[in-house]
């Protein structure tokens, strides 16, 4: 079956009753839900349209979806679902809203948001208070308990002190008609699990279910793929208990396990060869991971040549490390010919990538960071997104007080505070509060004026909203709001606003594309609710670059080079998990890491660090002792072969001085 070994032949040949694929990295799991979405498709056994796939990013769900679309021909594919749990949870809610207590067109809070509510319902309390709520608040809801269950649970104080903020804060979330990212998981599972003909129509909807990356589903996910499936359980998950390294943010690797429990007639299915990694990469992952206890410990072996030794390089600190990385990416490139975008460099904190980029810029090597700055995060994006979700949504008060705001108009907190205080009363939202003359009466002249100048602005982009093309609302309404010449003046440089105005252009673009994508030509609106799901690294996509990332970030990927930098004591394993006993996760994080290079590995670590305007000392990373000697080579443990190296090095370095000067 299209090059599939016998153990993927018999998981895609699987199509009724559930089927869990259990096995190492780089065994094909993902290229089994790839193969299997198509022989569903192609045998006619689903239509495109009843098929959902799963994935952990967005991002993820983009590469599924084209790698699909090369194996079925035509318009078969059309209809197909591939998206995360979050997207998939977003859609049942837009269609099921009415069951979930929802009006159409509702808002999802961000993170920030969210904080910002909560930090309202905390008058007085310190930033880490809040955040602290917030995760527990979060905790409770992935653990799919209402605020009545989460208060019927709690035994501490502070639990209870939970309980009570989450029942106010969702009440609030109702005022606003808005649901928050863990609702987007946690209300479908309450409607499915509580209403029989919900999630009978669902499992209509649905006939065959494949989830990828399953050991990072947190219990709520579980049950919605649980739910989704019925007892039934027509569906394929596909994972790996090694490579589980979200427990930080709930996911419960035991949940593999559940589901031979939940589904007595499981089929489990084991691939044993590795196909991506080099002999030495496996030989070395495999050696690190079996460190974490194992209940059934798994074989992984691979038919692949030897390859380049891995290389373990002690620098004098990440400046120094930076310089080399970026020195050997740039000797490989000039003296190997690989494509900047066969590089991949991984690092365990955001922080990290700090030096590397300096040194990748210094050499002029492109490069592209996921997860960086995070373009949704920036205060114009933020601003127009805001007044996008206020077009979709009149009852969304968040969006309201940013949109209001944002130009600067003669609305100051006092007056927003008594107009909070009208609406209340009046039983509106902040929008309509605003819209009505008799309730501006009681305001000062001056403010009254300004508010009703905004609803003017926001009435007619409202009624533009649904004619105009996606991109086009997003262009007219940077200029009508007044956003694009605040900002004209906000900027000290031509250069700055150039910038700050491309990020709307951006914004605008992506609209565009994303309208474009979307099967039903999706209004503004629409976008604007699930613009939130996306984060930065999803939408910016990555051409001939080299691609410096989290090792979190790394899931599922694979690169011909991978540099995996900060291998230090303290940095991996990450300082809070030495002492609080989580060095399996952060051993996982390594196998992730290794697991990602095809063809050759290096591992860098520092001797020191500068902190605090400081410097202390680092050690290397234990995890270097559990990696087999043999498939090694440190710096200085071969003379002969560093010097040969240092000299061609030399001469490719020559030769590019050479053809620089010819330019
Ligand atoms: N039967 C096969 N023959 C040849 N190549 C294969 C086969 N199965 C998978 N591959 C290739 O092996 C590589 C790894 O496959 P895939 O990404 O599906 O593994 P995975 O198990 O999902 O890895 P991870 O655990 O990292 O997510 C890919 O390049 C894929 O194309
Ligand atoms: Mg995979």
């Amino acid at each position: 079956m299209h090059g599939l070994n016998p153990q993927q032949s018999i998981a895609v040949a699987q199509c009724d009753g559930p089927v869990l694929v259990l096995a190492g990295a780089g065994s094909g799991k993902t290229r089994v839900i790839v193969e299997k979405i198509a022989e569903l498709v192609r045998s006619g056994r689903y239509p495109a349209k009843r098929i959902a796939a799963i994935t952990f990013t967005n991002k993820a769900a983009k590469e599924m979806r084209e790698r699909v679309a090369r194996r079925i021909k035509g318009d078969a594919a059309d209809g197909l679902t591939i998206c995360t749990f979050h997207a998939l949870g977003l859609k049942l809610l837009q269609v099921e809203h009415a069951r979930a207590g929802l009006r159409r067109g509702f808002s999802i809070f961000d993170a920030d948001d969210a904080a910002s509510q909560l930090k309202d319902l905390m008058p007085g309390a310190k930033p880490d208070a809040v955040q602290a709520m917030q995760s527990l608040v979060s905790r409770a809801k992935n653990a799919g308990l209402s605020p009545e269950q989460a208060k019927a649970e709690a035994r501490s104080a502070r639990e209870h002190e939970a309980a009570a903020l989450y029942a106010r804060y969702q009440a609030r979330l109702s005022a606003f008609n808005a649901v928050d990212f863990d609702d987007l998981i946690r209300l479908p599972v309450e409607l499915l699990e509580g209403d029989a003909d919900c999630a009978l129509g669902w499992r209509e909807r649905i006939g065959y279910l494949l989830v990828d990356e399953c050991q990072d589903t947190n219990d709520a996910q579980y049950r919605m793929l649980r739910a989704l499936a019925g007892p039934r359980g027509n569906f394929t998950c596909v994972g790996d208990d090694d490579q589980s390294i979200y427990a930080w943010r709930g996911a419960n690797p035991e949940n593999l396990s559940q589901l031979a429990r939940d589904y007595p007639s499981l089929r489990v299915v084991k691939l044993e060869q590795n196909y991506r990694c080099s002999n030495r990469v496996l030989r070395a992952a495999n050696a690190l991971i079996a460190h974490n206890p194992h209940e059934h410990p798994k074989t992984l072996w691979s038919a692949q040549p030897d390859g380049e030794r891995i290389r373990v390089w002690e620098c004098r600190d990440s400046a120094h490390e930076a310089e080399r990385v970026a020195g050997e990416i740039h000797f490989l490139h000039t003296a190997r010919g690989a494509a900047w975008s066969d590089f991949c460099v991984l690092f365990r904190g955001n922080h990290q990538s700090r030096p590397l980029e300096k040194a990748l810029q210094l050499l002029r090597i492109p490069y592209h960071l996921s997860g960086g700055t995070a373009f949704l995060e920036r205060a114009e994006v933020k601003d127009a997104l805001a007044w996008l979700r206020l077009l979709a949504n009149p009852e969304d008060d968040a969006a309201f007080l940013r949109a209001v705001q944002s130009p600067r108009r003669e609305v100051g907190a006092t007056t927003l505070a008594k107009l909070a205080e009208l609406a209340q009363q009046a039983a509106r939202p902040l929008s309509r509060a605003a819209e009505s003359v008799g309730l501006l009466k009681q305001l000062p002249a001056r403010s009254a004026n300004a508010l009703g100048g905004f609803t003017d602005i926001v009435r007619g982009l409202r009624g533009d909203a649904t004619r105009l093309p996606a991109a086009e609302l997003v262009r007219q309404l940077s200029e009508r709001s007044g956003l694009l010449s605040a900002l004209r003046a906000q900027c000290k440089s031509d250069a700055l606003f150039k910038i700050r105005r491309g990020n709307l252009d951006e914004l605008a673009d992506w609209f565009e594309h994303a309208a474009g994508t979307t099967p039903r030509g999706a209004s503004a609106s629409d976008l604007a609710a699930s613009l939130a799901l996306l984060t930065h690294a999803d939408r910016n996509e990555a051409g001939n670059q080299v691609r410096l990332m989290s090792l979190h970030g790394a899931k599922g990927l694979e690169f011909r080079y991978v540099f995996i930098v900060g291998v230090e004591d303290g940095t991996l394993p990450h300082e809070a998990s030495l002492d609080e006993g989580r060095l399996d996760e952060e051993r996982r994080l390594l196998y992730v890491g290794i697991t990602r290079a095809k063809e050759q590995l290096w591992l860098s670590h520092a001797r020191e660090a500068q902190r605090w305007g400081s410097r202390h000392k680092l050690a290397p990373s234990r995890f270097l002792d559990e990696l087999p000697a043999a498939e090694l080579q440190r710096d200085g443990a071969d003379p002969v072969a560093d010097a040969a190296r240092k000299q061609e090095r030399a001469d490719v370095g020559f030769a590019a001085i050479r053809a620089m000067l010819a330019d």
